[in-house]
């Protein structure tokens, strides 16, 4: 059997967890599998990587900075095999060009296009542990890529599909999927099984235990996915195509806080301009979500929507270059504003859900600035300050720790 077995910056924090780590994974081993260990910078490399690099300059070119964020993989992959050395166990540790994990060009947030699988294959068979770096890739110029943060799941779940693995764990500091944060919400449930589509939104939608392209990912190759623990050995939370369990109307709550608002005031009411303001934005790589335009007022109108924070600065740079040419007579923006969604496959077609949902904010006195649902969401945005509150009591409402 092949396995691959994902772990998180959480989980390869320190010297002990390490060999934890390290122990894991030879147990597999040890049984006569074969095995695929993907891991993370350790703890918070990543974050202290960026704000070394902001240190230095604060726009620090994409290419540059993808140059240094790549080592916090690298350091994890390398002491993981030097682990596992200790412990008599043979293994290598492989970086994204010694594999050949090839992504497209865009630094930050480039995709896996190709996984090169000769290199690990070649591995395995001299019997070794494969220790490969998750979040990074190369491109066409050779270049170190990343995949954007929280990355290395999609790492794991490409590695799975393209080696065909018989398993592909992600392992964090959570022993599963809940219905909410558990570290937000403490009664929060876990979830035994949980569908592809509702994982999609779910991580999408701020809940980040898995990165929302690999849900993509494993949906579209069917692979199979475990999220689990790595701190201790409770059964996890299996996502797959479809959940035998009887539908819930919603599965839970997601917050995220990494989201500003845009509003474009007073632009023309005639056609052309909201494809103008997105087009801008898409050339940009820059993604946006709920999208509000006002009814006209005759001659002019408001469009508003959410883009992820550090897209902020660049959003309104480009918007006020352009103003005259979108037809803007201002252009304003809040920081201070989050996410929340409830997601939930049986919401479909079922009338009371929203007003549920809006009446548990109105009852905790937490104003509503925009709204946006789907067939199988329905997201709101709020004060950041009210977000943690908000998430307990919709939780709450619709009895999710039940
Ligand atoms: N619905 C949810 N279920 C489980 N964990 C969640 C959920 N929403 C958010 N989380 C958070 O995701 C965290 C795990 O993701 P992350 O910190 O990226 O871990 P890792 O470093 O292992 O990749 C948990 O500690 C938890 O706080
Ligand atoms: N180290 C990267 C990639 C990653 O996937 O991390 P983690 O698995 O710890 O969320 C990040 O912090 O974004």
């Amino acid at each position: 059997m092949l396995v691959v077995k994902k772990f998180g910056g959480s989980s390869v924090a320190d010297k002990e967890r390490i060999f934890n780590v390290a122990k894991r994974c030879i147990e597999d081993y040890e049984k006569g599998n074969q095995v695929v260990v993907v891991l993370s910078a350790m703890g918070k490399t990543t974050d202290g990587l960026i704000a070394k690099a902001h240190e230095i300059n604060p726009n620090p070119p994409k290419r540059e900075l993808d140059m240094l964020l790549a080592t916090g993989e690298q350091v994890s992959v390398a002491l993981m095999s030097m682990a596992m050395n200790v412990l008599g166990v043979p293994s290598v540790s492989l970086n994204a060009a010694q594999v050949a994990m090839h992504t497209s060009s865009a630094y930050g947030m480039a995709k896996l296009k190709k996984i090169d699988t000769e290199r690990i294959q070649h591995e395995l068979e001299a019997k070794k542990i494969v220790i490969i770096t998750g979040f990074q890739g190369i491109n066409k110029y050779d270049d170190l890529t990343t995949l954007g943060r929280g990355g290395s799941d999609t790492t794991a779940v490409a590695l799975a599909a393209a080696l065909h693995a018989d398993a592909c764990e992600i392992y964090t500091d959570v022993d599963g999927v809940y219905t909410a944060d558990p570290r937000i919400v403490p009664d929060a449930r876990k979830l035994l099984e949980v569908s592809y589509d509702e994982m999609l939104e779910f991580a999408s939608l701020g809940a980040k235990v898995l990165h929302n392209r690999s849900v993509e990912m494993a949906k579209r190759y069917g692979v199979q996915l475990v999220v689990r623990s790595s701190l201790n050995r409770e059964e996890g939370t299996i996502v797959k195509e479809e959940t035998k369990l009887e539908r819930m109307l919603v599965s839970g709550v997601a917050a995220d806080k990494n989201v500003a608002r845009i509003s474009v005031i007073g632009v023309k009411n005639e056609p052309g301009v909201a494809f103008k303001i997105f087009n801008l934005l898409a050339k940009h790589n820059i993604n946006v979500d709920i999208i509000i335009q006002s009814i006209g007022r005759e001659e002019r109108k408001d469009i508003s929507f959410t883009v992820a924070k550090q897209d902020l600065k660049e959003t309104m740079e480009l918007l006020n270059e352009h103003r005259d040419g979108i037809t803007a007579q201002n252009v304003t923006s809040e920081e201070d504003v989050a996410k929340l969604s409830i997601i939930g496959a049986g919401m479909t077609s079922n009338p009371g859900v929203a007003a549920k949902m809006f009446e548990a904010l109105y009852n905790a006195d937490i104003n509503i600035k925009m709204i946006a649902t789907s067939e199988i969401r329905i997201t709101v945005l709020i004060h950041e300050e009210d977000v943690n509150r908000a998430m307990r009591t919709v939780h709450d409402a619709f009895d999710l720790a039940d």
